[in-house]
């Protein structure tokens, strides 16, 4: 350790009350020389804490200035209360450091050095919803069926290439299929030139790509960040990792920047965004690390939890394996309940939260978690029905609300007019009488001069001439007030509060867009460390992005916390893949049906099982001191009645570590629905996840099914063949 009394800017606060509580081997991993390393360790066991210890550390030892090192977390909430944290632990101003996602990171170095980025200061984010209207757009202007190019598979396709770090110039394409895949890439991408705008996929190759040209921003980063600390490692995809071992530098001499990493290969859940595993073995080897510090003990939760964790993830053979103990003490049995149908289910969780909560249990320190969000609709409606406060993450967000968002476009306007999505959301919003006619003819100009819409625009009288018009009195009036001032502006002279007024339920989209305005109140008094300093733009002379760009490239990164930061206590709902590194007193783990948990489009995909697996490890993991497991008969979804057996994963577990609230379910005839008497009685001779055997496709798995009596009809995922829907009165089934 630096000796203190020489060490340059040491802090007053010894580090022995930094370091106090630690175990040997958080010791060992917050105190590791200057060097790149790995820490490998299970849920709870205390890898996000030693890192915010080592960031620390680092500074109080006066090994680092809080502006020589950058760390990325998985989520914005994170970076938060990491800073804070960080803040309670020094006596610093968090202010300014490079601290956030890797997305939040990418658009400060963009915003920085925009100019040699090729993009406007005023570049504006283009959030997952509007990407795939911008891909339409594009695929309309080039007459593409979108039937056999559905442009949601079209913008997996482009934000896979991206993701991998690929420009459509760089795919292979050998069959038209593909080349014509190839072709909507390079036009979408040309046409997020003309606008100004980036996908989120794009702010990381982007900053990848300049990064990797400008051999001065290079080094002058490198030279800056001495380290480089990754929170949840084992979710990165291949281009973020590309893109640390640019920041860290040649590994020639050694000069290179030191990489803290920690990650649990358990853990990894994001498969499906290009997340590899494989990068801790890339790391290993790329930075010669020769000793991986693995954390055993876990402070989490009781040990029939964790148990019943370990219990779980056991069942996955593609592990890197590792131990987890605790001396926490057993602690109260995990509780199962048999839900007759998912109505029961959210009853049972609501009784059983309202005694948790009047035994002295904050809301906020309950957490809800589901597969997919639109298990959530049920439970909510049980909240609502009792008056319990509850918060949801990851649902709809306030910044995706639609009057939020035409709010927002009037911004978007504002800063870059040339913003073609802004302008076509609201160019007609309140309708100002542009017809689709009109619009077409204006694409086509647009088109023709290879223009944005807003320079096709300005040549326009009548109708899309006064909302030139408006546009310009806007950006006039916005000058030189404040950032909330420009939010009251957007609501107002846009003409959407008058027109929410005449509008059903506008009362609640009106209070949202005075919501906007604290919003952006907030966003002007809170210090976010994610704003740009004067420090970071110096090299260009000029502060390059004004309040309102920021707050809007806040608005695109951030969906979804504003609510969250309410201050007042309420149940946590969020799907788990939002739930990663959080922690709760007690959790509810609803749905586990073969279908839903694993999901039953999981099943078929390799690997997709253990990745499921991993999912309800995450899940379990996030209990301290009770856990709730639950499933149901019987649940609406989709619109559709869906049986279920129970959830493997509950069969994992061992018998001993839970307590089964009720009975198990008398054995009826499962296809009887307990709600609808209106439903009739079906003749489904096979069970949900049954397996069975089919004269031309093979060996299947039955899925779900519909209809009745002697038109009932079969859901069966044949694997290689795909998914068939067959009329049970003709298919030939046999039982496997
Ligand atoms: N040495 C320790 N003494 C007491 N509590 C600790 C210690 N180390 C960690 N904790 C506590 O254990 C809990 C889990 O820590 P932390 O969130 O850092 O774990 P993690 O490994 O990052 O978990 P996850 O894998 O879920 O992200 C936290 O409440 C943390 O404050
Ligand atoms: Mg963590």
């Amino acid at each position: 350790m630096t000796d203190q009394t020489t060490a340059p800017h040491t802090y007053a606060t010894s580090s022995d009350s930094l370091l106090a509580g630690l175990n040997n081997k958080q010791l060992e991993a917050v105190t590791l020389p200057n060097q790149s390393a790995l820490i490998l360790a299970g849920a709870g066991s205390g890898k996000t804490r030693v890192l915010t210890t080592r960031i620390a550390w680092l500074i109080q030892t006066g090994q680092i200035s809080p502006n020589g090192l950058l760390a990325v977390t998985f989520t914005n909430k994170a970076a938060k209360e990491m800073l804070t944290r960080l803040t309670t632990m020094l006596p610093i101003n968090t202010r300014g450091m490079w601290v956030g996602t890797f997305h939040g990171l990418c658009n400060r170095l963009l915003r920085a050095h925009h100019r040699e980025a090729l993009l406007p200061a005023t570049f504006q984010i283009l959030d997952t919803a509007d990407q795939l209207s911008a891909i339409k757009r594009v695929m309309k202007l080039m007459n593409v069926d979108d039937e056999k190019f559905p442009p949601k598979q079209v913008q997996g396709y482009i934000n896979s290439c991206k993701d991998e770090g690929m420009r459509a110039h760089s795919v292979d394409a050998y069959d038209p299929h593909s080349q014509k895949l190839r072709e909507i890439f390079e036009e979408y991408d040309k046409q997020c030139q003309r606008e100004g705008v980036a996908d989120f996929a794009e702010l990381l190759l982007r900053c990848y790509e300049l990064l990797e040209r400008d051999a001065n921003i290079r080094q002058h980063y490198q030279n800056r960040f001495k380290y480089v600390l990754v929170d949840e490692f084992q979710d990165t995809n291949r281009l973020q990792y590309q893109w640390l071992k640019l920041l860290a530098g040649h590994a020639q001499g050694n000069q290179r920047n030191c990489i803290f990493a920690v990650g649990d290969d358990d853990q990894s859940i994001y498969a499906f965004r290009g997340a590899r595993v494989g990068n801790m073995r890339d790391f290993e080897q790329d930075f010669a690390i020769e000793n991986i510090v693995k954390l055993e003990q876990n402070y989490r939760s009781h040990s029939n939890i964790l148990d019943a964790a370990n219990a779980i993830i056991t069942h996955n053979r593609n592990r890197l394996g590792k131990n987890l103990w605790t001396s926490a003490g057993a602690g109260e049995p995990v509780r199962v309940y048999q839900a007759y149908n998912d109505i029961d289910e959210a009853n049972f969780i609501v009784e059983e939260i309202q005694s948790l909560h009047r035994d002295g249990v904050d809301l906020s320190d309950i957490a809800m978690l589901y597969r997919s969000n639109a298990q959530s609709r049920v439970i909510e409606h049980a909240l609502f029905s009792v008056g319990l406060p509850y918060r949801v993450y990851g649902g709809l967000r306030f910044f995706e609300r639609a009057e939020i968002k035409h709010a927002l476009a009037y911004m978007r306007l504002m800063a870059n007019p040339n913003d073609d999505t802004a302008l076509l959301r609201v160019i007609n919003f309140p309708t100002r009488g542009i017809g689709a006619r009109s619009l077409e003819q204006l694409q086509e100009v647009a088109r023709q001069n290879d223009t944005s819409l807003w320079e096709a625009a300005l040549l326009n009288t009548g109708k899309i001439g006064s909302f030139v018009t408006l546009i310009k009195q806007m950006q006039e009036e916005s000058i030189g007030i404040s950032l909330p001032e420009v939010a009251e502006l957007a609501t107002t002279l846009s003409g959407l509060k008058t027109f929410y007024q005449g509008e059903k339920e506008g009362e609640d989209r009106i209070a949202n867009l005075e919501e906007l305005v604290s919003a952006a109140t907030a966003f002007m008094n809170q210090d976010l460390g994610l704003r740009i300093e004067q420090s970071d733009v110096d090299e260009n002379g000029e502060i390059v992005q004004s309040l309102l760009t920021q707050f809007l490239g806040h608005a695109s990164l951030e969906a979804g916390e504003h609510q969250a930061d309410v201050g007042r206590d309420a149940l946590q709902l969020m799907t788990v893949h939002a739930a990663k590194g959080l922690e709760f007193k007690a959790v509810f783990i609803s749905g586990l049906e073969e279908g839903l948990c694993p999901h039953e489009q999981s099943l078929y995909e390799a690997n997709g099982l253990e990745e499921e697996r991993r999912l309800m490890y995450v899940a379990v993991t996030r209990a301290r001191e009770r856990l709730y497991l639950s499933h149901a008969q019987s649940r609406m979804l989709h619109g559709q009645v869906r049986y279920g057996i129970p959830s493997r994963f509950l069969d994992e577990i061992p018998e001993e570590l839970l307590k089964r609230l009720n009975a198990k379910p008398v054995a009826k005839p499962f296809f009887q629905t307990a709600s609808s008497s209106s439903e009739q009685k079906s003749a489904m001779p096979w069970k949900i996840g049954q397996q069975v055997g089919h004269g031309k496709f093979g060996q299947g798995v039955v899925v779900s099914y519909e209809g009745n009596a002697d038109d009932l009809r079969i859901q069966i995922n044949f694997g290689k063949e795909g998914m068939k829907w067959l009329a049970l009165e003709y298919a030939k089934l046999e039982a496997l």
